[in-house]
């Protein structure tokens, strides 16, 4: 974990070798003007002049520069002054104070109230139980308008070269990591989830849009030579207007890894968030407006399942990529056959972890521990069926299950804080009923389970459970073949590979799956039997930009992120020319 977390927030070697650290480490920070990561130095907000603010703004984008923890915690609450787009609310560092004040629409650059909808929803601090303040779902016509305005853009965005966009979004990334600390904040008040994995959530997401700023100026077609001097060449086009519509897990990330690719290729898109996360997407509408794309390329549309609708069914919509659950997803397929627009399909998971006996315990605890908790155990690659060969259960469920005790739960924004809300007060409720239900069935419920209640007053409200380990578990159980999207972990031992592939295969879904061995051979022989899309030996639920990500079976298809992504947002056309005269054969 603190690996893969150093490895985001520095950007790798790379990091290291730009000079990052010792240039963060050796000068006071009013010297530090610009942080040499950066490929420009740090933008001022308009409006800010001092020297003091410039200071403040650097060392947030030199926050690349350090791991996390090693970072000196900015002052949030001088984080609504600095910020050129704030405030969309009432920022905030502490639990319970956040309230919405501005509309969370998005058109043609700038925040709207939608022109019609069907009803005001309320937003939920899932860290208190708090209604943070209300929005409009909106209707047909905001949706057309907002269809309008990217149809606009897309005019301008498409005729750009790769190069040009790459910049702009080059652009957009270095204003993501330089508001990282405030972004991330954002995302565990509406979410819940620790401001720790928040900030590794953030960097994923500024990170996604360099790597797709990379691939922009790299778009290239095909010179084909014809007999007597024709030929033929193609060309990779934009597909017009895309929709993205998004889970609630990773409002943030889910929004970047969508409309970096789509961006990249010179798509328009409009998004629409999950009605619980309506609030982080906007500032990503926002950054791509002060990074330069042209208004109305990127708006955002809040709504639930009818503004979903109005959206995929809209005649001048390109394509539809979609991240979510199976149900939705069937319907969105079926909305988006009668316009024959192509979709990509993030749906859910119920992943194998395979745990061998010759393993290194620590590592397949730790990778267990990765796969099932993180952001409360609410992601869909989760690898929540945890096949361990028996001759090791004994010491690894002790082993886990003490670990799953230490997890610190509570107030997401405190630092300590490894795990902290779910989403919803029914969600909760869905995910304790789960957890009911396999004891029902016959399951040992080895650790957690239950409701907690933190000390603080502030967070009774709060939608808090403590993470589960469950033992006894049988494949035929619901808990081992249902999708929970919560912090809970079935135990099943297992005796041999060809026995485990079998049970591993045995399911609808097929989204992800890993191996802990020390046997080479052997890991790579069971991660090419799992029918799975994401796979992963000897760690879990790490995710570099440049993999492609996505489901087998229904699980759904087409890709994220990696150079496969890029696929799924144009399309090709074939130019073939004569050089000589036209021979007909009439
Ligand atoms: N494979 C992946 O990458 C991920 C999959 N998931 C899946 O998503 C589920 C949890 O997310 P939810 O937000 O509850 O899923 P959901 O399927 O209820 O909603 C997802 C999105 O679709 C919209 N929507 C709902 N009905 C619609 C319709 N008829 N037409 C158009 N849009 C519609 C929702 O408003 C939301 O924005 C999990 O069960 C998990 O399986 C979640 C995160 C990532
Ligand atoms: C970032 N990661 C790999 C932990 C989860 C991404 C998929 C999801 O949206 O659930």
């Amino acid at each position: 974990m603190r690996a893969l977390l150093q490895r985001e927030a520095c950007g790798g070697e790379l990091g290291e070798k730009r000079g990052c650290r010792s240039q963060g480490a050796g000068r006071g920070r009013a010297q530090r003007g610009r942080c040499a990561a950066s490929p420009r130095p740090a933008l001022r907000s308009p409006g800010v002049k001092s020297s003091r603010a410039a200071a403040l703004s650097c060392s947030r984008a030199c926050s690349c520069c350090l791991a996390p923890w090693m970072l000196p915690r900015p002052s949030l609450s001088l984080l609504p002054r600095f910020c050129s787009f704030l405030p969309i609310a009432t920022m905030s560092s502490k639990t319970s104070t956040f309230h919405l004040q501005q509309p969370l629409n998005y058109r043609a650059g700038a925040r709207i109230q939608p022109v019609d909808g069907s009803h005001n929803e309320e937003v939920y601090e899932p860290a208190t139980g708090r209604v943070m303040g209300k929005f409009l779902f909106s209707g047909e016509k905001e949706v057309d308008l907002a269809v309008q305005s990217a149809k606009a853009a897309f005019k301008i965005w498409s005729q750009k070269s790769g190069m040009e966009r790459s910049r702009v979004l080059l652009e957009a990334a270095r204003i993501i990591r330089e508001r990282r600390e405030e972004i991330a904040t954002m995302e565990t008040i509406n979410n819940g989830k620790s401001i720790f994995e928040a900030r590794v959530d953030v960097d994923i997401s500024w990170q996604c849009l360099e790597y797709y700023a990379g691939l922009a100026g790299a778009i290239a077609g095909q010179h084909v030579q014809l007999p007597g001097g024709s030929f033929a060449y193609t060309r990779r086009e934009a597909l017009g207007v895309c929709v993205g519509i998004g889970a609630w897990n990773y409002p943030f990330q889910i929004a970047c890894w969508k409309s970096a690719p789509a961006l990249a290729c010179g798509n328009a898109m409009i998004y629409k968030p999950s009605p619980l996360t309506p609030i982080s997407v906007v500032l990503l509408a926002e950054i791509f407006t002060q990074a330069g794309v042209p208004n109305g390329l990127f708006n955002v549309v809040q709504g639930g399942a009818a503004t979903g609708q109005f959206l995929c069914q809209h005649r001048d919509v390109a394509k539809v990529s979609f991240t979510g659950s199976v149900p939705t997803g069937i319907k969105i397929m079926e909305m988006s056959a009668k316009g024959i627009k192509p979709v990509t399909l993030e749906l859910g998971g119920k992943s194998p972890l395979i745990i061998f006996s010759d393993s290194v315990l620590e590592n397949a605890v730790n990778g267990a521990l990765m796969a099932n908790f993180l952001t409360q155990g609410e992601v869909c690659c989760n690898g929540t069926r945890v096949f361990v060969q028996r001759e090791i259960l004994e010491a690894f469920t002790e082993e886990v299950v003490k670990r799953t005790q230490k997890i610190k739960i509570g107030d997401p924004l405190l630092e300590d804080t490894r795990m902290g809300a779910l989403i919803s007060r029914s969600h909760l409720e869905r995910v304790l009923g789960f957890i009911s239900q396999a004891k029902e069935q016959g399951a040992k419920v080895l650790c957690g389970g239950e409701l907690y209640v933190p000390d603080d007053l502030k967070l009774k409200n709060g939608y808090y459970m403590r993470p589960c380990v469950l033992g006894d578990c049988r494949d035929d159980m619901t808990c081992v073949k249902e999708e929970i999207f919560g912090p809970v972990m079935s135990i099943l031992p297992f005796d041999t590979e060809e026995e485990v592939l079998e049970r591993a295969n045995n399911t609808t879904f097929g989204l992800a799956g890993g191996v802990f061995t020390r046997d080479i051979q052997r890991a790579h022989r069971v991660v090419a039997a799992l029918q799975a899309g994401m796979c992963f030996i000897n760690n879990y639920n790490i995710s570099p930009v440049e993999l492609p990500f996505g489901g087998y079976k229904m699980s759904g298809f087409g890709r994220e992120n990696g150079r496969a992504a890029m696929e799924y947002y144009s399309q090709l056309k074939t130019v073939c020319v004569e050089m000589g005269d036209v021979e007909s054969v009439f």
